[in-house]
């Protein structure tokens, strides 16, 4: 099959509202080409990403690839795709050069073009995520291993915004606690949950691919039997109380819900958020305050940001 491959050179800020919405499209899998990756100091001992080339990376911002097959609604694709972007500006996310090119690649290029981005990778102190054609062993006993299929829903699983979740949910699962993930993409939250000790997760997503996606990757986890994934926008007729409330979604969405995630908690339970723009960070950090949360931890890695808040 031809493959037509989609750059659109955009700013960090706008990596993951684009990478969404190039997923809507149906695109097969995303490419980030971050220059600041070239200057990562990187730990080979678990097989990260190696090997980059200086010649695929912008001078400024990042370059985000997509795959879309080469069909009779490719045109029509493509430009859904440059309107629902530029519909990003309303939400005040910086779009940088915003220039959107399509070229011609085959099949064979584009799988090469995925899997060089893509290798195992330590997350967090426990946790490491493999893709499903790598043939990954344990470099300790006490590691926990997530196989993903990235082709599906949002996220590769290594996006900063992800690996501050992850790292989070490290800290403050117990085990035996019950979570809500809510905007569970791949499902990789709700995975890392029952592998750090949760005894029950509740998925949620708003995109039935993601729902399906979590599925899946559960499965290919065997974790299924403790991972309910069900659509539902945020926590719209949640009426249950939990341990920790998990959520990797972009800063205006959080502040959509977080009345709803202090009601959905137990007293003493923690709301884990992530996906905020650094620019966002005291503006998410207020609204917690106000809905009755005590922020307890805020981190950054790279321009993101990751608030836990506590019901106290
Ligand atoms: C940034 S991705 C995070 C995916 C995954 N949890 C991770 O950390 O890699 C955000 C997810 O939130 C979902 N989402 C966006 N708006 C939502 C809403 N109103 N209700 C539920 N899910 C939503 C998107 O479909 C997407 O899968």
């Amino acid at each position: 099959m031809k493959w037509s491959e989609l750059s659109i050179h955009t700013t960090n800020e706008a990596i993951e509202p684009i990478s969404n919405i190039l997923h809507e499209a149906g695109a097969s899998g995303v490419v980030i080409e971050d220059p600041s990756d070239l200057l990562q100091e990187r730990d080979t001992s678990f097989g990260e990403i190696y090997e980059l080339n200086p010649d695929d990376y912008p001078e400024e911002g990042v370059m985000l690839k997509a795959y879309l097959p080469m069909n009779s609604f490719l045109g029509e694709t493509v430009d859904e795709i440059k309107q629902a972007v530029n519909n990003l500006l309303i939400y005040d996310i910086d779009l940088g050069v915003n220039q959107i090119s399509l070229s011609e690649v085959n099949e064979e290029e584009w799988a090469t073009a995925w899997k060089k981005y893509y290798k195992p990778v330590k997350i967090s102190e426990r946790v490491t995520i493999t893709p499903t054609w790598e043939d990954y062993s344990p470099v300790s006993s006490d590691e926990l291993i997530i196989e993903l299929d990235p082709g599906m829903a949002f996220g590769t699983g290594t996006h900063p915004t992800t690996v501050l979740s992850i790292q989070a949910l490290e800290r403050y699962i117990k085990n035996g606690y019950h979570v809500i993930d809510v905007g569970s993409g791949s499902g990789v939250l709700s995975i890392a949950s029952i592998l750090l000790g949760a005894k029950k997760v509740d998925a949620y997503d708003l995109d039935d691919i993601a729902v399906k996606s979590t599925r899946l990757n559960a499965k290919l986890n065997k974790v299924d039997n403790k991972i309910s994934s069900k659509q539902n926008n945020l926590l719209n007729n949640v009426n249950q109380q939990v341990d920790i409330i998990v959520s990797n979604i972009l800063a205006e969405i959080i502040m959509r819900f977080e009345q709803d995630a202090f009601d959905c908690l137990k007293s003493g339970g923690f709301f884990i958020t992530s996906g905020i723009i650094l620019a966002k960070k005291e503006q998410v950090k207020e609204a917690l305050i106000s809905a009755g949360f005590e922020i307890i931890e805020v981190n950054q890695m790279e321009d993101w940001i990751s608030i836990i808040a506590k019901k106290q």
